[in-house]
Order: structure tokens, then C-alpha cells, then sequence
């Protein structure tokens, strides 16, 4: 048996502006996703003796999850594979239902890391029709990208070059938030076939000219429904900035909130530990990811 690891990373929404809804149940968007250092493990031992996946924190684990869904999808694609079992163990560390992706990246990256590691030869194509199957948000987390912006529902991801490299704070509260109901919600708001707000799309919000320009137009639609529900998180966004945050915005539907530190952040990272000390939160301290590290982080036999 052999044992690898890998990393799979959160992400963050630097923009997300949401279209109309389409036929199949989904919105269209438009966001600016970044891969970021804080990341839950993933363990893959095989060959094992039947398909099983564990995890430190309970999700769901049966045939339909989004892991096991992983297996049976490359089997379709690759038969000779129904002949080996994995054992996936996932040891979390990014919070659930926080916006910052983790289902969708442990398939993508497990999606991802396969097609590496067993050779299977999917291309970016073939991947997409893949992940898309399992998220709207996993062919990002399948890709090499680490720094894209994402249309359709969620399959079309397009790199974008300079990745910004920035140190940032985390405030994940103590409930997470459902992503089909932070869409209902807005649905209900502002209406199902409302179109993108920003007329002129492609300046205002398809081109990422620099880290200036990214950093000045951050955006998320969802706030305005999901601070309507939660005002602690419009609070905790004011104590980001009095904190000496450069930008501070809720990442996907919530429920965390992510802080752009400045360079010299000393204080800052200070006052926010002090600030939120007595609030139900969780307070972590990451990067954006600049590149995607090979895979696998580690390997090693077992016997
Ligand atoms: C909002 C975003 C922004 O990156 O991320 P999160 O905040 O969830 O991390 C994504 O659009 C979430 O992607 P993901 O979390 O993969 O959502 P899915 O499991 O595919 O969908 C959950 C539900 O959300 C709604 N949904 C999702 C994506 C989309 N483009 N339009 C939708 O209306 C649908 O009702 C769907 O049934
Ligand atoms: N591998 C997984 N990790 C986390 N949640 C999972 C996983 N597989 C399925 N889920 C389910 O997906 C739900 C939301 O996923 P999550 O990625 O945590 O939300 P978000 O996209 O808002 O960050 C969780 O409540 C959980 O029940």
C-alpha cells in the first residue's frame, strides 16, 4: 500500500457578482477566486480493501459524497481502475460552510491529485466535465490555477497572471451558512432574473488590471442579503477595518469574513486578536497562495 498527502486549500472571493438564474436551478456569476495557504490534509492509501473515506469532523461520507462521487466518476472514465479500492482520510481545518470552499476542494483536489498520481491523462477539458459534476465551485479546486476568475456556474475558470501575495486574517464565526440559501436569499431580494448589476461588465468587472485594481474594486453581492441576516458579520467587517485592515469583505455566501492585512502588520494582526477576543469567532492567520505546490506534499509505503 502506498500513502500519499497533499494539501487542499481554501479559497477566497476577491469579487463575486451574481446573474440571473438559469434553467438548471444555478446562477450565473462572476468572482475572482484565490487559492489561499490555510488547507485541510488529504490522505489517499491504496490500494485499499474497499472504497472508504473518514474525516476528523463529521461530513458526509457515503456514496453520494462529493469524495466517494470522485471514485465512481473516474471509474466511468477509466474502467481498468474499477479493479483497485482508496481509502481517502480527511483531517479538516477549514471551517464548514464558512465561503471558503472546503467540500469543494477536498473533491477537486482529490479529482485533481488522481489524474496525477494514477496517470489517468484528463485533460482541462475532460476535468471540468468532471468536476463540474460535483460543484459548482470544485473545477476551480481542479485546476492548476491558483488565482482565476470563474463564470458560468462555476465552469469556467480562466487564470489570471501576477497572483497578489498578501498576508490576511480570517474571522470564522461559529456558524456556517448555507450556500442554496445565501442564493434563495438573494433571489428573494433582489430578484431571480435580475441580470449582473455593472453595466459595463467587462471594465468594471471581467479585467483585473493589477493588485491596485483588484484590491480597489472588491465586491461581494452576497452581503447585502447575508448581513441583513447576520449583522454580527457587517460588525465584524467594521472591527477588520478599525483594526487597520486594508479590505475586509465576506468570502463566497459566508460565513467568514477575510482581513487584507497591511505590509507592516504587526498591530494590526494585535488589535485584531484584541478586538474579536470576546466574540465567538475563530481568528486565522493566512496567504494567498501564489503557486500551486506539486503534488503529492508527501508519499511514502506502507505495509
Ligand atoms: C457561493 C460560492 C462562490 O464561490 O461559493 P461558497 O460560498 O459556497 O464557498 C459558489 O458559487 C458556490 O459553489 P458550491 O459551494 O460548489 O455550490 P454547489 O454545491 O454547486 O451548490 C449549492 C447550491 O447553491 C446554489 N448555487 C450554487 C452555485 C451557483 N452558481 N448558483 C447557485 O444557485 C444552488 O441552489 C445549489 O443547489
Ligand atoms: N469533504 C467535505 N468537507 C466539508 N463539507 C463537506 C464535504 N463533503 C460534503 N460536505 C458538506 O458540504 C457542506 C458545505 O460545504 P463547505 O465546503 O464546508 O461550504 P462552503 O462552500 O460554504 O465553504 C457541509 O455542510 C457538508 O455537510
Amino acid at each position: 500500500m502506498i500513502e500519499y498527502r497533499f494539501l487542499s486549500h481554501a479559497k477566497i472571493n476577491w469579487r463575486l457578482h451574481i446573474g440571473s438564474l438559469r434553467s438548471d436551478g444555478y446562477h450565473n456569476i462572476i468572482t475572482v477566486m484565490q487559492k489561499i495557504s490555510l488547507g485541510d490534509e488529504v490522505r489517499v492509501v491504496f490500494p485499499a480493501l474497499e472504497d472508504v473515506v473518514t474525516c476528523s469532523e463529521s461530513i458526509p461520507t457515503d456514496k453520494n459524497s462529493p469524495l466517494m462521487k470522485v471514485l465512481h466518476l473516474i471509474r466511468e472514465i477509466k474502467p481498468s481502475l474499477k479493479r483497485f479500492c482508496f481509502e481517502i482520510q480527511i483531517l479538516k481545518r477549514i471551517p464548514q460552510q464558512s465561503g471558503l470552499g472546503g467540500a469543494s476542494s477536498n473533491a477537486g483536489t482529490l479529482l485533481r491529485a488522481l489524474n496525477k498520481l494514477l496517470k489517468l491523462g484528463l485533460d482541462e477539458k475532460e476535468l471540468v466535465k468532471i468536476a463540474i459534476q460535483l460543484g459548482s465551485d470544485v473545477p476551480f479546486f481542479a485546476s492548476d490555477y491558483v488565482f482565476a476568475l470563474v463564470r458560468g456556474k462555476g465552469e469556467v475558470v480562466v487564470p489570471i497572471p501576477d497572483p497578489p501575495q498578501r498576508e490576511l486574517v480570517l474571522v470564522c464565526p461559529s456558524f456556517g451558512i448555507s450556500t442554496a440559501w445565501a442564493y434563495q436569499a438573494w433571489d428573494l431580494k433582489v430578484g431571480a432574473s435580475q441580470g449582473f448589476r455593472e453595466k459595463d461588465e467587462r471594465n468594471k468587472v471581467l479585467v483585473v488590471e493589477s493588485e491596485d485594481s483588484l484590491l480597489r474594486d472588491v465586491h461581494n453581492d452576497f452581503e447585502e442579503v447575508v448581513f441583513a441576516h447576520y449583522p454580527e458579520l457587517f460588525s465584524y467587517k467594521r472591527k477588520l477595518y478599525q483594526a487597520g485592515c486594508e479590505k475586509a469583505f465576506l468570502s463566497g455566501s459566508g460565513s467568514t469574513l477575510v482581513g487584507v492585512l497591511p505590509q507592516e502588520n504587526h498591530r494590526t494582526k494585535n488589535m485584531v486578536v484584541e478586538l474579536f477576543r470576546d466574540e465567538p469567532v475563530r481568528v486565522v492567520f493566512c496567504k494567498t497562495l501564489c503557486q500551486e505546490p506539486a503534488l503529492p506534499a508527501f508519499c511514502r509505503g506502507r505495509v
